[in-house]
């Protein structure tokens, strides 16, 4: 049985300056952020099966705008959904990439048909376009889908842990409508010019302290986290519902936060860009059942 595999990245969008056209194409945002491994992995095999993973609703707007019609599909992911780190746009780009390789659709197609699924249902702005155009700390420089001109620039990061917790489950709406009373448009504009200027480890933690955690405050549980188990970090954010912070060294963060009771997922800073691979199951096809391969 013939099969593709994709991976793509976690993305943390540490700032964004939300740029609404009217059309789902277009709408995007300009930004900051990084991307994170271990990467969500799709597997699209040619058989039927039908979609095995988490059930985020872009990426099954995305498949079925490609054509899909229920061959089986797995996706796995190190992070859960709804804290922020931009699973439900490395789902939806690594199921329909996987697809489109099956299919022989074109890799910008599934990355446009992924942005458009992420504006309309509400759960993503510039993860798409971040995670497909960009690596390592990206810089979201036109906004909108691939396919019509959205671009970041790439740029190199260290080899660093990012030890990231996920502390409450927060809807991205939700996220885009109450980020205003707390911060204003020239907020957010100032702290990404500052970013676009230095794109830096060094300006995203400044970004982070004077942007993203005004933008979404931390709760009490991350706010001890940061005061007790954060003095050796580059870079700590508290983003959406995930506080996450980028350390040479993980073990002693990790045992910290274990001491006041909060769970951590170890990840790493990367600078590897989405991938698909054939991969042909003729060997493990009794392995290989409809739901589990
Ligand atoms: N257990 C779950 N908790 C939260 N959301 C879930 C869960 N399972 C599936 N979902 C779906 O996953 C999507 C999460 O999207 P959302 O944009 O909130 O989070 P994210 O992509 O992880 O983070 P962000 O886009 O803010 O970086 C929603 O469509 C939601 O319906
Ligand atoms: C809106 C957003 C912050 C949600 O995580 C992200 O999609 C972004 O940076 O555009």
């Amino acid at each position: 049985m013939k099969c593709v595999e994709a991976r793509v990245p976690l993305h943390l969008s540490i700032v964004w300056v939300p740029v609404v056209r009217g059309d789902p194409l277009h709408d995007g945002s300009l930004g900051a952020g990084l991307m994170l491994e271990p990467p969500v992995r799709a597997l699209a095999c040619n058989a039927p099966g039908g979609y095995h993973g988490p059930k985020i609703p872009p990426a099954l707007r995305c498949l079925r705008s490609l054509g899909w019609n229920n061959e089986f599909i797995r996706v796995e992911t190190p992070y859960p959904p709804g804290y922020g780190l931009a699973v439900s746009g490395a789902v939806t780009l690594a199921a329909c990439l996987a697809y489109a390789g099956l299919r022989a659709i074109s890799s910008i197609r599934a990355a446009d048909e992924a942005h458009v699924a992420e504006v309309l249902e509400g759960t993503g702005l510039g993860d798409v376009t971040a995670l497909y155009t960009a690596w390592g700390l990206e810089v979201r420089v036109e906004p909108g889908a691939p396919g019509v001109g959205g671009r970041a620039e790439a740029h190199p990061v260290e080899e660093l842990w990012a030890v990231a917790v996920p502390v409450r489950s927060v809807d991205t709406r939700v996220l885009l409508r109450e980020m205003w009373s707390r911060v204003t448009q020239d907020d957010a504009i100032h702290a990404y010019e500052a970013v676009r200027r230095e794109p830096s480890l060094e300006s995203l933690a400044r970004a982070a302290r004077e942007f993203t955690m005004r933008a979404t405050p931390p709760p009490e549980a991350a706010r001890r986290a940061i005061a007790e188990c954060s003095s050796r970090a580059h870079l700590v954010v508290y983003k959406k519902g995930s506080l996450v912070i980028i350390v040479d060294e993980p073990h002693n963060t990790i045992e910290c936060l274990e001491k006041i009771g909060l769970r951590a997922i170890l990840l790493r800073l990367t600078n590897t860009r989405p991938f698909t691979r054939w991969i042909d199951l003729r060997e493990n096809v009794k392995q290989c059942s409809h739901t589990t391969c």
